[in-house]
């Protein structure tokens, strides 16, 4: 099957990977960490995906990759179904689907040059010598904004941002259509953050790239994503536009996100309130019945604790899993507290 320019770059339907989990005491128990997803990502758009640690953010990327077993479902790149891909196969989609994790000393040897790391994928991919991968390694580095005198220092001479710096050109190496950031700007401070960002904006526009943006926090989303994905307890609980979804959040996991995001105009500041989510993620191997939300959701209702919402559009864009949409007050901020259902508003 071959893909038109025009069709989406990666192509996901019912993803589910479960992971069979050992403990010290019991036995061995089954979580479903992705539960049933579908999602897209355009030729050099950025997909945010967000949600609370645990909700299956970075599984779902893996499982992009293919670095975790997927259960049943469908991820397609350009056209070409993954899921069945072994072998050489397996190897040149490797190539094209790169991922960017939040520690680069994790991906970094320390007793090797950063300039060595970067000849791996020529060496491992392309059977070069590191002497013939040498000229791509420099201008890889000034492409990441790196001096290519840099190249023969070890990752400890860097600092956090810089390190990131290397790990993006190495991941560049060999051309990849998608690059799967992982929390990727995570542990930097704001200021680095934002240069990490714009460097990854400047090489999105400059060689078409896609990426899969992961964050548990949507305030980093915001400045790259063009489209978030809301995960929930393994499950994608509302997917839109970045403008909409920041604008008019249509589930109420999204707005309690959201408001915990601090307003930088201080005259804005009265508009939106806390909204503090009682309680922690339930357990993904014992989920609650009906909605995965339903516990922690202030707006819940009989049916959310009786059945899982279907996904449904949004009239101004995207989708959402909720109740509300169907039945009851759509969510639109100040509507649904005008219509005074209880939200669990904190200081
Ligand atoms: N290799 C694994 N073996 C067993 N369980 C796993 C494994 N990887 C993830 N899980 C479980 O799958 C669920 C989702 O984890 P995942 O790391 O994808 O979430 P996340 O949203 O990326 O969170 P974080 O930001 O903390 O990484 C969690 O319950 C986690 O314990």
């Amino acid at each position: 099957m071959t893909a038109s320019d025009t069709d989406p770059l990666v192509r996901v339907r019912g993803l589910n990977v479960t992971f069979a989990q050992k403990r010290l005491l019991g036995p061995t128990r089954s979580v479903r960490a992705v539960h049933d997803i579908d999602f897209d990502i355009g030729r050099g758009e950025t997909l945010g995906l967000v949600g609370e640690s645990g909700s299956g953010k970075s599984t779902t990327g893996r499982a992009l990759l293919r670095l975790v077993p997927v259960e049943s479902g469908s991820v397609q790149l350009a056209g070409q179904e993954l899921t069945k891909l072994r072998g050489g196969e397996l190897r040149k989609l490797r190539a094209a689907m790169q991922m960017v994790f939040q520690d680069p000393y994790s991906s970094l040897d320390p007793s090797t040059t950063v300039g060595a790391s970067i000849t791996e994928p020529f060496r491992v991919h392309q059977g070069l010598s590191r002497n013939q991968a040498w000229p791509r390694v420099l201008e890889l580095l000034e492409l990441v904004g790196l001096p290519a005198s840099h190249a023969n220092r070890y990752p400890y001479e860097f600092s956090g941002g810089q390190r990131q710096r290397i790990a993006i050109a190495r991941a560049l190496a060999l051309h990849p259509k998608l690059i799967v950031c992982d929390e990727a700007v995570s542990a930097l401070d704001v200021s680095t953050q934002n240069q990490v960002i714009n460097l990854l904006e400047e090489l999105r526009a400059e060689f078409e790239l896609s990426y899969l943006f992961i964050a548990h926090d949507l305030a980093v989303v915001r400045h790259i994503a063009h489209r978030v994905a809301v995960m929930y307890l393994g499950r994608l609980v509302e997917v839109g536009p970045a403008e909409r979804v920041y604008e008019r959040p249509a589930h109420p996991y999204t707005e309690a996100l959201l408001s915990a995001i601090p307003v930088p105009n201080p005259q804005r500041a009265g508009e939106r309130e806390r909204i503090v989510l009682h309680g922690d993620l339930p357990d993904p191997a014992d989920p609650p019945a009906g909605c995965p939300f339903q516990n922690r959701c202030g707006y819940a209702m009989d049916i959310c604790r009786e059945s899982m919402p279907p996904m449904t559009e949004v009239a101004d864009g995207g989708t959402v899993a909720c109740h509300l949409q169907t039945t009851g007050p759509r969510l639109a901020g100040a509507v649904l507290r005008d219509a005074n259902l209880s939200v669990g508003s904190g200081q």
